[in-house]
């Protein structure tokens, strides 16, 4: 049975089967009227003999059959000597144990817990308690009380058990009152409350609207929104416009809220080109410092090659080849300038150059560091240039804290070992892991990045290959020549082409690049299921899973990644009697189904298939499903030559992936490229999303659907504005 609806139900815990002493995390047996039921959920502080209510719905897991799957719980302290006793026999209290516990209810009976708490002085004269035993009983009792407390006042508002700990490990004992003096101040110090939430809690409080907290977290709420749209900064125009139609507030509040906020640190402002921008301090920080640190890499630089005509001629005759003129200018900034920005498009060359730049500087004893944004990229890096290429966040030996943020061990105190950087698709790195880059080289190192304005820009906020061209400080140099090889290929030069705005040539069937037109959108996923599952495969031998990938604009609709996905399930690998499946909400992953990781996981264990084992599954890598173990609660994904071992908690971070996104894609490129096009949604209409999806194909691509959308993509020249400041401070003539 699964259901939807919230349920109540009320007994007394039995047994703690399981407990996560991080997260509250537990699995509970609770009586429920002589019925033993199996709790799962966020209850950090339920104990044996608890008389608790849960709030929940019933699911049915795979191996262990009905839970009750606990949103939120209401748990009471025993108030009879039996109740008593069983919850300080339980081990509920660090140093009570069972004849603790009797000696303990023999003295005090249905007082013990209030004299527990609040006079351990009388506790402390029972023999064999010391007072500061007796205190720290005191004090732990206290703690449950305070976080008990917490939970019930905040249950009322739907936060869960989970972000209630949270709150309580941050605030301790006082939490309440933080929250009753100024419910907003959920919304920052990472609690993970939104601003919606804090509102609903100021509601029940009475608040009036125009409460001076709640401006000040209005605007950081509006902020942090446009965050996540990519800005670091907005005009404080249009902050203060937004802002107050978010808040039906007066402006002139929102205005004096702002000027406080500035004045106290909590937001800064800048002037850019006579125009006022407001940041958060975090963005401020990243891209100040990125500035700063470019600055002095231009005044203190690498050392510089002296021979550097000699080296790239020799080069040349090794390598038997002739560089373009602006390849020579780029080895050339690398060498003497000790900085370089290489952009291009498909086949300009790029990875040429690169390589060029590689073995010099390894000719002449330097280290060299090759790192991308994403697993894909950096194996594509390592790939093309032979060399060992990790992921930025590997190469800082990234570990997550308590709160899940990312920690880097290499940082401005425990530097990279390297005399140079190399960074690939810096289009997709955005603000703060580029700081937390730049912080960990070493003085004076050499820096090169390398990317493809074109492409979507980083899914974080900010725009650092953007802004660190438009500077026009910083040595760059753009390959825009397509060599002889490439313009062979109709994807090189269509996509070209999309980029200058031009309609790309759709009318070719020799080549590899062409367009199958459809009378309408079932025909069109039609032809994308009927090629994906048959034709590709019986015309170029092409394997789904390995070779095929099938990048939708968005997720939705019939066209879309979600629906592309379900319906490949069921005509690629369909249920079976001997394939195993799991089931979370909506998505069913089944032995044999292609899927990608979705997020960094830097803890999942693999083992190559020459034996040597290590960890770190990445956002983009696309594997296959080869065992489900229902018993024991793993599933084992096979990722080119390594299996990954995931327990059922990290396999939601796992989709189907016989289509994807283009935004996923990014970073990543395939034999070949199936682009369903039909009814996509305007928004998804437009150039860099079309390019983005046509460069991803290495052998063939297929655009499939209606020509109109192509024209319209790649006519539309929208690219969604991002508010940064990063080009201005690189400007500015002197550090912050
Ligand atoms: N100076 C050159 N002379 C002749 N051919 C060249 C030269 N530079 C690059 N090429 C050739 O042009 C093609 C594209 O080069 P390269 O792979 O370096 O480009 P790229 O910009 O990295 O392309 P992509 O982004 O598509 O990987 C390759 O076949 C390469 O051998």
């Amino acid at each position: 049975m699964d259901n939807n609806e919230i349920l109540q139900i009320t007994g007394t815990i039995e047994d703690i089967i399981y407990r996560n002493n991080d997260n509250g995390y537990s699995v509970v047996d609770v009586d429920v009227k002589k019925e033993l039921i199996t709790a799962t959920g966020v209850m950090p502080t339920v104990e044996v003999g608890m008389e608790v209510r849960l709030y929940g719905r019933y699911k049915s897991h795979p191996s262990y059959g009905l839970q009750f799957c606990v949103e939120t719980f209401e748990p009471t302290i025993p108030t009879t000597s039996n109740g008593i006793l069983r919850y300080l026999s339980s081990g509920a209290i660090k140093g009570v144990g069972s004849s603790t516990a009797t000696m303990l209810v023999k003295e005090f009976g249905e007082k013990t817990l209030e004299v527990l708490e609040n006079e351990p002085e009388r506790v402390a004269l029972l023999k064999g308690i010391s007072e500061k035993k007796a205190n720290d009983i005191s004090k732990q009792l206290k703690e449950s009380i305070g976080i008990r407390e917490l939970m019930l006042y905040l249950s009322e508002f739907q936060i869960s058990a989970n972000t209630a700990v949270r709150i309580y490990k941050f605030f301790g004992n006082r939490s309440l009152e933080y929250i009753r003096d100024n419910p907003y101040t959920l919304c920052d110090n990472g609690l993970r409350v939104s601003f919606e939430m804090a509102d609903m809690i100021a509601k029940k409080q009475d608040r009036p609207i125009d409460d001076k907290n709640r401006v000040r977290a209005g605007i950081a709420h509006v902020l942090n929104h446009n965050k996540q749209n990519g800005h670091t900064c907005l005009p404080e125009e249009r902050l203060i416009a937004t802002t107050t139609n978010f808040l039906q507030v007066d402006t002139d509040l929102v205005k004096d809220a702002l000027n406080n906020m500035i004045f106290d640190a909590s937001l800064m402002r800048e002037n850019f080109d006579d125009k006022n921008f407001i940041f958060l301090p975090e963005m401020h920080r990243a891209e100040t410092f990125i500035a700063n640190r470019i600055k002095l890499m231009q005044s203190f630089p690498a050392a510089k090659f002296s021979n550097t005509d000699t080296l790239i001629e020799k080069i040349q005759q090794e390598e038997n080849i002739q560089y373009a003129e602006k390849q020579i200018e780029a080895i050339k900034s690398a060498m003497e300038k000790g900085f370089l920005i290489l952009t291009g498009g498909p086949g300009t060359g790029k990875t040429t150059t690169l390589n060029a730049i590689i073995k010099i500087l390894e000719k002449n004893g330097q280290t060299v560091l090759l790192t991308a944004p994403t697993g894909r990229a950096s194996q594509r890096m390592g790939e093309v240039t032979g060399k060992e290429a990790k992921t930025i966040h590997r190469l800082l030996e990234v570990a997550y804290d308590k709160d899940d943020k990312p920690v880097f061990k290499k940082n401005e105190k425990n530097l990279l070992k390297c005399d140079a950087l190399i960074v690939d698709e810096v289009s997709m790195v955005d603000s703060q892991l580029f700081a937390s880059l730049i912080e960990a080289l070493p003085f004076a190192t050499r820096l090169i990045l390398v990317g493809d304005s074109n492409q979507l820009p980083s899914v974080g906020p900010g725009n650092i290959l953007g802004n660190l061209i438009e500077c026009e400080k910083l040595p760059f140099v753009e390959l825009t020549e397509i060599f002889r090889q490439s313009l062979k290929s109709l994807i090189v030069t269509n996509a070209h082409k999309i980029v200058e705005g031009e309609l790309p040539d759709i009318s070719k069937h020799n080549n590899d690049f062409f367009f199958l037109p459809t009378k309408n959108g079932t025909d069109a996923t039609n032809l994308v299921i009927d090629l994906f599952t048959r034709r590709l495969v019986k015309s170029y031998n092409y394997s789904p899973t390995e070779d095929i990938q099938i990048l939708c604009p968005g997720r939705k609709g019939a066209l879309g990644a979600t629906d592309l996905n379900e319906r490949l399930q069921n005509a690629l690998n369909p249920p079976a009697k001997d394939k195993q499946e799991i089931k979370f909400g909506r998505k069913i992953l089944r032995i044999g189904d292609k899927v990608m990781q979705y997020k960094n996981n830097y803890d999942i264990m693999y083992t190559k298939d020459d034996g040597e084992t290590s960890t770190g599954i990445f956002n983009g890598d696309i594997g296959t499903i080869i065992e489900i173990n229902k018993k024991q609660q793993y599933i084992k994904i096979r990722f080119d030559d390594k299996v990954a071992t995931y327990d059922y908690d990290s396999a939601q971070d796992v989709e189907l992936s016989y289509a994807t996104t283009i935004h996923k894609s990014q970073g990543n490129e395939f034999e070949a490229v199936i682009i369903p096009l039909f009814h996509t949604p305007p928004q998804l209409c437009y150039r860099n999303l079309l390019y983005t999806g046509v460069t991803r194909a290495k052998k063939l691509l297929i655009i499939v659907g209606d020509s109109n959308i192509i024209a319209n993509m790649t006519h539309s020249n929208k690219k969604n504005k991002r508010y940064t400041g990063l080009k201005y401070f690189l400007q500015q003539d002197s550090a912050i």
